[in-house]
């Protein structure tokens, strides 16, 4: 199975604006070829929406999003599709498909023709079941959708994106559904993928261990960016998150290691 291949990702001065109020302000984000950029900030700063801008699902009022050069907004649906997957946050679905079926939907970019002309060439079904062994639920390729618990389903996800074969990667908290060992090992084998990769994450511990860079949006804006041991410190989830957090080198590997102790304590005049 040839290796997919991440590619730059540039956003430039993106707005996005809905009855009147700004949801997304001028944001610069350069994901390098391959990298995976954590997307933090507290509910309601706007992650969801960006990553609906990127994914190419809603276009900036202002602003532009490129991979690899091209601008994504003027490419036709299908060549996008071709280039960004995306794993949302809560994937629903009232068709009764097999876990394999929903796989076999993130080939629908690369079919020539339209459904139902579904391809059956061998080598798409080597995709799919390369796809379905990564996310871990080749067990459940008979698996009626339906049926799945939220972590299945969004293990399911990650297989369809995959099979996607997609030069970007975007996920929104991926991991919301996720027992501990499988947290770690579905952000083992995102990285693993080689991708330039973008997730919204709220679990901080987790985006300083698996992510290259993390940018941080407050109120629409991104308030910091850069390298994980640059950007999370005690200052930044104080100011972001109103939390009193201790960073500081994780006893076991070199990562930062978040330590939450308490709503930060306002601080009298
Ligand atoms: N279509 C819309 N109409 C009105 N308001 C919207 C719309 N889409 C998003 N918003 C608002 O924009 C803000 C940002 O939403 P968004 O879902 O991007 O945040 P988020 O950072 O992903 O939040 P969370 O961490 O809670 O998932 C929220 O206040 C939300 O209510």
């Amino acid at each position: 199975m040839p290796e997919q291949h991440g590619v730059r990702l540039e956003v430039r001065d993106a707005s996005w604006r809905v009855a009147g109020r700004t949801i997304v302000e001028d944001v610069d984000l350069v994901c390098e070829p391959g990298t995976v950029t954590g997307l933090l900030g507290p509910n309601g700063s706007g992650k969801t929406t960006l990553i609906n801008l990127v994914a190419g699902l809603t276009r900036p009022a202002t602003g532009s999003v490129s991979v690899d050069g091209r601008d994504l907004h003027a490419l036709p649906h299908r060549e996008r599709a071709r280039l960004v997957g995306l794993v949302e946050q809560q994937a629903s679905t009232t068709l009764d498909l097999t876990v394999r079926q929903v796989v076999e939907l993130g080939r629908i970019p690369h079919r020539k023709g339209r459904l139902p002309a579904l391809d059956t060439a061998p080598d798409e079904h080597e995709v799919v079941d390369h796809a379905l062994r990564l996310a871990d639920v080749e067990d459940l390729a008979d698996r009626s959708w339906q049926t799945l618990s939220g972590g299945e389903r969004q293990r399911t996800q990650l297989a369809r994106a995959v099979a996607q074969r997609p030069a970007v990667l975007l996920l929104d908290e991926p991991t919301n559904h996720l027992d501990l060992g499988h947290q770690l090992d579905f952000l083992a084998r995102v990285r693993g993928l080689g991708l330039t990769t973008v997730a919204a994450l709220h679990d901080l511990e987790l985006a300083a261990a698996y992510c290259d860079r993390v940018a941080v949006l407050d109120a629409g804006r991104v308030v910091a960016v850069g390298a994980v041991a640059d950007v999370l410190t005690s200052e930044l989830i104080a100011e972001v998150y109103g939390v009193d957090a201790t960073v500081e080198p994780h006893p076991v590997h070199d990562r930062p290691h978040v330590r939450w102790n308490g709503p930060r304590t306002k601080v009298r005049a």
